[in-house]
């Protein structure tokens, strides 16, 4: 794993050494968006407006946050308009790479090998991490946006007009709140399961931990009167808590160290993940493969064998009782 200096990439892993012990997420560097009208969105410049086949979607199936992309580009029917290539789950020296794997889906557009082409191809003198996923214009041969928040509030709705599926993942009405709890589940959860497998220190592992298992106490109690995080219908709030947990007790618990509960220990968050999991559509967005290939393989000092564990058994199709709520 590395990242891009002025153009050059740089084998190198993430540095904790300035923040004792702590893992730090750096801010995604292409930040513009696809709109209706070519307008520029909330950051960066326009120039992108939604039209059918102009834009590529790079992912990997491991990854939680290139998950969001997949699934939106999913239930809102954007996968004959918006082309995909799926990177190897393997991230070792040279970072993401379209190494031939089953499930791999090579660069059509690019050609690249490494996914840090993509990067230079769009800017030859970045400086920052390659990070998946990346939305790709077609028509401009340049990066839109490498943040997956963002990108999911440009798949909810700005393609409506040339025809996704209908559905609203972000009632305006909504906003606030699942603002507030996007914030609350992404510092304890999303980006929490990372700060305590990726901290190198014990003081630093001991408070991502606790902030997590905190968070996932709350929300098996805010869970017990309500099928969803927010409203009484599938929001984004929920598609963005989804990919943390479907990963948790087949990846987190054990290659995090996030061992305090599984998902299957807390009644109503599994019956919500399996609730999730089964809404059509999403179980192949879903590639446990991939997943537990990527975590126990790529990061090295973590898990030096890079054995793969066999298990735990977990059967997301089990029958849930949340439609009572
Ligand atoms: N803020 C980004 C984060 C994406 C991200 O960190 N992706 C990980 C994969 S799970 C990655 O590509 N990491 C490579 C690296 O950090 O070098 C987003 O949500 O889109």
């Amino acid at each position: 794993m590395g990242l891009l200096v002025d153009g050059q990439w740089q084998d190198k892993w993430y540095d904790t050494e300035s923040s004792g012990g702590r893992f730090e997420r750096e801010d995604a560097g292409f930040r513009n968006w696809v709109t209706v009208d070519g307008s520029a969105g909330p950051s960066g410049v326009g120039g992108f407006k939604a039209e059918p086949n102009r834009y590529h979607l790079y992912v990997s199936l491991a990854c939680p946050w290139a998950h969001r992309t997949l699934i939106y580009r999913k239930l809102k029917g954007l996968e004959n308009m918006i082309s995909l290539s799926v990177v190897h789950p393997f991230m070792g020296e040279n970072g993401w790479t379209f190494a031939a794997g089953e499930g791999v889906i090579a660069d059509p557009l690019n050609h690249a090998s490494n996914a840090y082409e993509i990067y230079i191809a769009a800017k030859p003198d970045y400086t920052g991490r390659v990070t998946v996923p990346i939305l790709w214009d077609k028509k401009t041969n340049t990066i839109v946006s490498n943040e997956s928040s963002e990108i999911i509030r440009m798949f909810n709705s700005d393609f409506d007009e040339v025809g996704a599926v209908a559905g609203d993942f972000l009632p305006t009405d909504l906003l606030t709140e699942i603002d507030e709890i996007n914030d609350f589940v992404y510092s304890a959860i999303n980006n929490g399961v990372y700060k305590a497998g990726f901290s190198t220190t014990q003081e630093a592992y001991e408070e991502a931990v606790t902030a997590l298992f905190d968070a996932l106490d709350t929300l098996e109690v805010r869970l017990s009167g309500k099928r969803y995080l927010v409203g009484n219908s599938i929001t984004e709030a929920d598609w963005r808590l989804f990919t943390t947990l479907v990963r948790f007790d087949a990846v987190y618990v054990g290659h995090f160290k996030c061992n305090l509960r599984r998902i299957v220990d807390y009644p109503n968050l599994w019956g919500y993940l399996r609730d999730l999991y089964q809404v059509p559509g999403i179980a192949e967005t879903v590639n446990m493969v991939h997943i537990k290939q990527h975590y126990y393989t790529s990061h090295a000092n973590i898990n030096p064998t890079r054995i793969i564990p066999a298990g735990p058994v977990i059967d997301f199709n089990e029958p849930h009782d949340r439609a009572r709520l």
